[in-house]
């Protein structure tokens, strides 16, 4: 690029983002050359099939399958394929060849941030990434430019769109998981695999990328405590709503006394807390911070146009600093905090089990909770099928190993016939 010429920029992935992406650079052309202050010329596109149909939108003879030539002959690489490789391997080479990246990749993030972040930081490129976690919300820039002079405690939201939708649809129209995730593949906001979206893989990687800006520490995937939606039944979610919460899958990032836990699983959130309301494949995370206090992000997490204005945002900026000079933040792991496993959380549990119906079962029950040191809060009996009673049992705040290892001990308890379902309970 000459001072005065055109941001070539290189378009690798053209599917639910891609297209979204291609649409904004071919139709909105003049105003965003007015806000890099030179044009962004579209060079190329990188498919797998340069004969599969295609929105009228994108320009055939912008269609290559030679990706690594294609990022050879770009000032801008946008990357929105997806997975670990060549996407990976194509994002080295921009960087190393002195192109500055956008990705929505979190999976490559989640997985091999670090790498990527070092290179850019050794070639003084920028690597951009809102995309990545909750979509359209601005939320990975706040995280780590305004907060950069605050210290952050937590970070606890909903950040995958396909399950919020998914047990938003079996909440309120009572659909099965199955039918509810071809909805959200309908409506592109699943992963080309769904399992991601369903197992959790998605909002661990999130919540990865998001722990890492929030701590300034390095928290990768395998750090992170991960339980995804598949085991969360009919049954839970029509007891949630019995007893005044809803199921969302949850991504909580949190200090603990000398370090960080990281952790994504359904959990239970009372109907008049704001994560409550969050509908479809909304997203909504809240933020803590010493001196900010509380900060909540909401928005459209999940979607081809959302996705892709999240992506056009960083293309500007990274498009800017090569029209004006200037770069973005690099990594920050500075602090370098020790990532402990869940058992260190501090959370509560509400706890379903189906006992024997005669004196002293109640008694039990909550010598085994005493035993581990948990405080109940509250129990509620209801009355089952003959000679035995459901009891659930909601704890005070615990750690996550002793409200566990009550669970396993109740199940051993003679009285106790079955632990009909453990959930945890934020945002009380
Ligand atoms: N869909 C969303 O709501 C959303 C939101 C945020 C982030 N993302 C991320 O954006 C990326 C793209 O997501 P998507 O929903 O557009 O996926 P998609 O499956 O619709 O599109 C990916 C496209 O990339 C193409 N592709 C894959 N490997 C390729 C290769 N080697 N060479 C050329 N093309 C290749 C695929 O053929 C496909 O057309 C992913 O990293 C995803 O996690 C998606
Ligand atoms: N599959 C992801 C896309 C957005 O990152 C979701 O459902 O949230
Ligand atoms: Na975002």
């Amino acid at each position: 690029m000459d001072a005065s010429g055109p941001v070539r920029v290189a378009l690798l992935g053209c599917g639910v983002v891609g297209t979204e992406v291609a649409r904004l650079l071919l139709t909105d052309a003049t105003e965003l050359a007015a806000r890099v202050g030179a044009p962004l010329e579209l060079v190329g596109i990188a498919v797998r099939d340069v004969a599969a149909p295609r929105d009228p939108v994108v320009d055939r003879a912008l269609l290559t399958s030679d990706a690594e030539g294609l990022v050879r002959r770009a000032d801008v690489v946008v990357e929105v394929m997806g997975g670990i490789e060549p996407a990976r391997s194509l994002l080295l080479a921009a960087i190393e060849g002195g192109a500055s990246v956008v990705t929505a990749n979190k999976a490559l993030l989640g997985q091999d941030g670090p790498t990527l972040y070092a290179a850019a930081d050794d070639a003084g490129v920028d690597l951009y990434f809102e995309a990545a976690v909750a979509g359209a919300i601005p939320l990975v820039r706040p995280v780590r430019e305004s907060l950069a002079g605050d210290r952050v405690t937590r970070v606890l939201g909903i950040v995958n769109g396909t399950t919020n939708f998914v047990l938003d649809r079996m909440a309120t129209d009572g659909l099965e998981l199955d039918q509810a995730v071809k909805e959200a593949q309908a409506l592109g906001y699943a992963e080309a695999d769904p399992t991601a979206d369903v197992e959790g893989h998605d909002a661990a990687a999130k919540a990865a990328i998001l722990a890492s800006l929030a701590f300034h520490t390095r928290v990768s995937v395998d750090d992170v405590h991960r339980e995804g939606i598949l085991a969360v039944t009919a049954q839970d979610v029509a007891l949630a709503a019995e007893t005044g919460h809803v199921v969302k899958l949850l991504a909580v990032a949190e200090r603990v006394a000398d370090g960080v836990v990281v952790r994504v699983h359904p959990a239970l959130v009372p109907t008049g807390h704001p994560l409550a309301s969050v509908r479809g494949a909304f997203n909504a995370v809240f933020v803590e911070a010493e001196s900010a206090g509380e900060l909540m992000f909401y928005g459209r997490g999940a979607g081809g146009a959302p996705t892709a204005s999240a992506v056009l945002g960083d293309v500007v900026t990274v498009a800017r600093h090569r029209v004006l000079g200037g770069k973005g933040p690099v990594e920050s792991s500075h602090a370098a905090l020790t990532v402990h496993p869940v058992a260190e959380a501090l959370t509560r549990y509400q706890v379903q089990v189906r006992v024997d119906d005669r004196p002293g079962v109640l008694a039990q029950v909550a010598s085994v909770f005493a035993g581990h040191g948990v405080s109940i809060e509250t129990v509620r009996q209801a009355r089952a099928d003959g000679d035995q009673a459901d009891l659930l049992v909601v704890t005070h705040t615990a750690r996550d190993a002793d409200l566990a290892a009550t669970v396993v001990d109740l199940a051993e308890l003679p009285v106790v016939r079955a632990v009909l379902s453990v959930l945890r309970v934020e945002g009380a």
